[in-house]
Formats: structure tokens, sequence, C-alpha cells
């Protein structure tokens, strides 16, 4: 059955979506701008602290279900300039040393409050 995820520790969804959904093993993150689970815009830093950031509360929504980074399957990461991609894909690697999950990484004309990037997971429980 499905299941809303809301943690504090990161920040409240900008519009009508739940910070996370699951519904048995698999969660799906919404996603997450680089937004400070106190409400703060990150729009004006670089990427790669937008980029830290939004990973970062991909990671408390995790962590709220009881995940880690290494549950997570998949990754979609919508910027609002390619150009972007290297910097971006520096500091996700960050998050992602080992065995990194599948990926796409699209540009998009505009994205929610202004910012350079949005990320959302895909994660499942491990056995
Ligand atoms: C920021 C979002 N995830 C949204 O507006 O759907």
């Amino acid at each position: 059955m499905k299941r809303i995820i809301e943690t504090p520790d990161a920040p409240a969804a900008v519009g009508a979506y739940s910070q996370a959904t699951t519904d048995g093993d698999i969660v799906f993150t919404a996603g997450q701008i680089p937004m400070t689970p106190d409400g703060d815009l990150l729009d004006d830093e670089e990427i790669a602290v937008q980029t830290r950031q939004s990973l970062e509360n991909v990671k408390a929504i995790l962590e709220e279900e009881g995940l880690n980074m290494q549950d997570v399957l998949k990754v979609s990461v919508f910027m609002d300039d390619i150009q972007d991609f290297d910097e971006m894909n520096d500091a996700y690697k960050e998050y992602f040393q080992d065995n990194p999950p599948a990926r796409s990484a699209v540009e998009v004309a505009n994205l929610p409050k202004g910012v350079g990037i949005e990320i959302e997971a895909i994660a499942a429980q491990r056995d």
C-alpha cells in the first residue's frame, strides 16, 4: 500500500507533492532542489553547492526510511544548463563512489524557484 515519507531533515515540498513515497520495498523521492531543510534556497550558489544540497536532501529522505545512498538504484538529474555537467558530476561522485546507480542527466528549460538543478532518486530496501 502506498505510504508517504516525511522528514524535517529535508525541505518541505514547494508544491503539491510529497517528499517521497513508498510501496513495499521501493522508495521514490520527489525531485530535490537546492533548498535547505530550513527553506533557504541556494539558487545563487555554484552548481557544485546546489548539487550537494539536492543530494543531502535525497540522503535525509532515504535515512528517514532506514536507507542510504548505497540503496539507490536510479537517479534523474535535471539541470538548466548542461554546460554544468562536469561540475555537477564531480560533486555527485562524492555521494556515489562505488557501484553508482543508473542515472539520467538532462537539460531542461527551467526549474522550480529558479534553481539550477533538481535531483530525484529511486531506492530499494536491501534484503
Ligand atoms: C520541486 C519539485 N519536486 C516539484 O515541484 O515537483
